[in-house]
């Protein structure tokens, strides 16, 4: 009789037989290929918030991205299975805006994650470079800065114009307000990562942003010298809107939270590549009261000790496809070693923070799990997270995309989606061609393999990114904005969304709305005496104007 373990694909299986039926005539997914090992089936941990168990995204569950892609489509196509790619962007896409590069985009969230307008006007921020500034597009990382766009709120994509007619509004942190202070060091903030924004009371205008602040070194010609120190940090602010535009003031404080602390979380001393960032905060809804914070890190440990272990590896006992643990040691697969970060709060504030184990480690894996977020559905507790072809460990593959991971709550053996491989959403790729990078990818690969990078999930599965590069054509600005279904652990690009599965450019809805009145006219009266005091400079004439 077949054990649990056994009988969990054939489960999946079944799921995945009534799910594809029950949303229409999509492709349904490719058959393992022979020769590719199972992975190990995850027994479900029993919900424990305290526990300190990390579940693994193993190399045995990356090989199934492999076993389910077509490994004999012709050189440069696609060999993903359909409802796990992300359909072609045109080559002719929009720009949100010509002055400004767009990248990391987050959306206003309270703390269940649900996307607010203000006042009737929706606002996003991004990470924004200038086109102009004498930098390539692939060295604008280090002059990111945050910025933030908005548009009236409760208008169908359609009616929009094509590139969703987001109104530029600027910087979000002031110039002048780069310091920040950690540990009694004054330094300079020179680039800013993403990246989350919470409105606090949504009711209320007070908002904070959750951002990495990154202090690059610098020589006197301005070059980097050293890789950067990353803080994740706090800044509080305000939002505001009239009847004409939308505004910010605050953010000239920055709350040092969190650096890596070499015991759970990989550092400078320990890797001067180290990943940390990203920060993304939400309350326990089972917990209510208990904010916890998600974040990019490392495994903690020195580079190069070849430490991965067969738990990393995942294979069942008697797998005869199972790669044995000295052959990925000795592939250099354990400079590889992403996690997925977590922290919980001291204080109502969310000022003070203190580390937990890692949610997930991609130990001989993947070296980069960005952007993590947390999204709650019937019961579900999902971790999508983005990362690159590149950042594979030898010997496994997967396209720069976006992976989830599902689970029963914070602490969970996190099952990886779609057939244990953890892929959501990839670019059209051929992992039948070696990866290039995004700076120079092979010429042999599909075209559009990194159409799209920097995946969020929003509510109602909708997903919106950045363009990346389409054919020779670089982006920085929104992508089409695509639909998950998400079952259990499946998911699938839903084709009947848009055009083909593509709807709007840059298509970010706000599913709830702040009406914050007191405020509103509180701005109201405010740009009066703004405009008056640019005209008279007298209280008096703001008195007049706001009559
Ligand atoms: O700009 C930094 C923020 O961007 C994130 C996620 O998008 O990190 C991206 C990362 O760069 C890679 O992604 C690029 C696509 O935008 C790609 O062109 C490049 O080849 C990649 O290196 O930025 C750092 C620095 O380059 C790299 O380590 C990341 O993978 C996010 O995590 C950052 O907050």
């Amino acid at each position: 009789m077949a054990n649990e373990r056994q009988k969990r694909p054939m489960l999946k299986m079944a799921l995945a037989g009534s799910f594809i039926s029950s949303i229409g005539a999509q492709t349904a997914f490719a058959q393992g290929v022979p020769g590719f090992p199972l992975p190990t089936i995850h027994t479900q941990q029993a919900y424990a918030p305290d526990a300190d168990f990390t579940s693994r995204w193993t190399r045995a569950d990356a090989m199934q991205i492999k076993a389910h892609s077509n490994p004999s489509v012709a050189a440069g196509q696609n060999s993903l299975p359909g409802q796990l790619v992300m359909p072609d962007i045109p080559e002719d896409f929009p720009l949100i805006n010509p002055d400004v590069w767009v990248w990391d985009t987050w959306t206003l969230i309270d703390k269940h994650a649900n996307q607010f307008s203000y006042n009737g006007w929706e606002v996003i921020f991004s990470l924004t470079a200038d086109p102009n500034a004498g930098y390539s597009f692939d060295e604008r990382h280090v002059h990111a800065r945050i910025g933030f766009f908005y548009r009236r709120a409760g208008i169908p994509a359609d009616k929009r114009p094509a590139n969703g007619g987001w109104i530029y509004g600027g910087h979000i942190i002031p110039e002048g307000a780069q310091e920040q202070v950690f540990a009694g060091t004054t330094y300079t903030i020179t680039a800013e990562w993403s990246g989350s924004m919470r409105l606090l009371d949504p009711n209320g205008n007070q908002v904070s942003l959750f951002y990495t602040d990154m202090a690059f070194n610098r020589n006197a010609a301005g070059q980097d010298i050293t890789p950067a120190q990353a803080v994740i940090t706090q800044s509080l602010g305000q939002i505001h809107a009239d009847f004409n535009h939308v505004w910010f003031t605050g953010f000239t404080t920055h709350t040092p939270l969190l650096r890596p602390d070499g015991v759970l979380y990989q550092n400078g001393a320990q890797n001067p590549f180290y990943n940390f960032r990203d920060p993304f905060t939400f309350e326990d809804p089972n917990h209510p009261g208990v904010n916890y914070m998600v974040f990019e890190g490392n495994t903690a440990g020195q580079l190069g000790v070849p430490n991965c272990t067969d738990a990393d590896l995942g294979y069942r006992p008697g797998d005869p496809n199972a790669e044995t643990l000295q052959q990925v040691l000795d592939s250099g697969a354990y400079y590889q070693k992403a996690t997925i970060g977590l922290a919980v709060a001291e204080d109502a504030s969310l000022s003070k923070w203190t580390f937990l184990p890692p949610l997930i480690s991609a130990n001989c894996v993947n070296d980069q799990t960005e952007r993590p977020q947390v999204y709650i559905r019937k019961d579900k507790y999902y971790i999508f997270t983005i990362s690159h072809r590149s950042t594979y460990a030898p010997g496994v593959d997967g396209p720069d995309g976006v992976y989830g991971f599902v689970g029963n709550g914070i602490r969970s053996d996190f099952q990886p989606m779609n057939y244990g491989s953890g892929l959501v959403m990839g670019n059209p790729t051929d992992l039948n061609t070696p990866a290039g990078t995004a700076f120079a990818p092979n010429p042999l690969q599909n075209p559009r393999a990194f159409q799209s990078y920097s995946h969020y999930v929003m509510p109602g599965g909708l997903v919106e990114s950045f363009i990346d590069r389409v054919e020779d054509r670089r982006g920085g600005t929104l992508s089409p904005t695509v639909r998950l279904r998400i079952r259990s652990d499946m998911s699938m690009v839903d084709l009947r969304y848009g055009n083909g599965g593509l709807g709007g450019y840059g298509d970010i809805p706000a599913n709830r709305a702040d009406i914050n009145i007191a405020g509103f006219i509180q701005d109201l009266i405010t740009q009066n005496m703004q405009v008056s005091q640019g005209t008279t400079g007298s209280v008096t004439s703001f008195v007049n104007a706001a009559q």
